[in-house]
């Protein structure tokens, strides 16, 4: 299903370049300024006192580099890092297992955090406030709850639906922080850096012309760059110059913002077949053969930032600017 180039979301060849591209410390990681400064504080201030760091809540778009940020806060923390995701702890006792071989200060990152089964999100509440896990032994009449003393850790948990996330659960987080989209300057840097890690030469305005098509997201940066790079080395001198990075990107079939056939069916079923809208999710999900929570969680929220998209209490709606984009007039009776 999701097999776009233009994904954000993770796939199978991605794994390995990533391990490699991902920066390790916050001084590499580039952009999310607000995010990194208060991080900085905190991380700085949990040092000094000798203590956990408060528990961590990162949610955004995928691909903007929640994962890379946990392992980065674990590495400035000086402390281990333990990944599982929310599906995958099934029971109580699977996340007894998790917290009880922490040492102290370590960090527990779950991604996919809103998939917590609603029995383990229970006995985490008063791990996180209390470090503490209630653990029920036996059945009926002659269960009894014994209670466990954990020792101090910092949850980081990762979503790109916050809204999906209980209220009790979200409350026990001390700080929570939004990843955004990146800018194209910053995408660009990101370009240039990764470029020089695969010893791969790139010039002039090479890294902006793949950092445009990035939809805001270092992870598609990444990707695009893997791509063009293959049509330097197979159909160019090996080095990256603006021509051959506009003309391996058109082959893609990425247009100069980043939308591909996908976003172009959309957009068009939109305009041609509901008059620009408004139009409800599920209907242009029915439309154009996708999921409607993969065009919400997926492909939506940059159409949106880039002002293409409108969110409205009646459904989606085309924006003049996305008319422009595709080069089709607008309607000139008033919709
Ligand atoms: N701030 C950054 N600076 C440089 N590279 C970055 C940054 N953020 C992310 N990346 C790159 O993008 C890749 C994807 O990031 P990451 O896996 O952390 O995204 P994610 O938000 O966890 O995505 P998902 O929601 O799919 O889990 C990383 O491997 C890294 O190479
Ligand atoms: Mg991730």
């Amino acid at each position: 299903m999701d097999d776009r180039i233009i994904s954000a979301n993770l796939m199978m060849e991605d794994q390995t370049a990533e391990l490699s591209l991902r920066p390790r410390y916050l001084n590499e990681y580039i952009g999310q300024n607000q995010v990194k400064e208060n991080l900085k504080i905190y991380i700085e201030a949990a040092k000094m006192r000798k203590e956990a760091l408060d528990h961590v809540l990162l949610y955004g778009p995928p691909g903007l580099g929640k994962t890379t940020l946990a392992n980065i806060i674990a590495n400035e923390l000086g402390v281990n890092l333990r990944t599982t995701s929310g599906p995958a702890i099934e029971r109580p006792g699977d996340l007894a297992a998790l917290l009880t071989n922490l040492q102290e200060g370590d960090v527990l990152f779950i991604d996919e955090i809103h998939r917590l089964h609603r029995t383990v999100e229970e006995v985490m509440y008063p791990a996180m406030e209390d470090f503490a896990l209630d653990i029920m032994i036996g059945k009926g009449p002659s269960a009894r709850s014994v209670r466990l003393d954990l020792p101090p850790f910092t949850l980081i948990g990762a979503t790109t639906r916050a809204g999906l996330l209980s209220a009790p659960l979200r409350d026990r987080f001390g700080v929570i922080s939004r990843l955004e989209f990146y800018t194209t300057d910053e995408l660009a840097y990101i370009v240039s850096r990764n470029a020089d890690i695969m010893e791969i030469e790139i010039v002039g305005d090479a890294a902006e012309e793949i950092a445009l098509r990035s939809r805001g997201t270092p992870r598609i940066a990444n990707r695009l760059l893997k791509r063009v790079r293959d049509f330097a080395q197979v159909a160019g001198d090996g080095i990256i110059h603006s021509e051959l990075a506009a003309e391996a990107l058109k082959r893609l079939q990425i247009d100069p913002r980043g939308l591909d056939e996908i976003d172009h069916k959309m957009l068009k079923a939109m305009i041609h077949s509901f008059r620009g809208g408004p139009v409800g999710l599920d209907t242009i999900a029915a439309t154009i053969g996708e999921e409607s929570q993969t065009i919400e969680d997926v492909y939506e929220p940059y159409l949106l930032q880039i002002g293409l998209l409108q969110r409205t209490p009646r459904g989606r709606m085309v924006t003049p600017a996305a008319y422009a984009h595709l080069g089709i007039p607008m309607p000139t009776d008033s919709r």
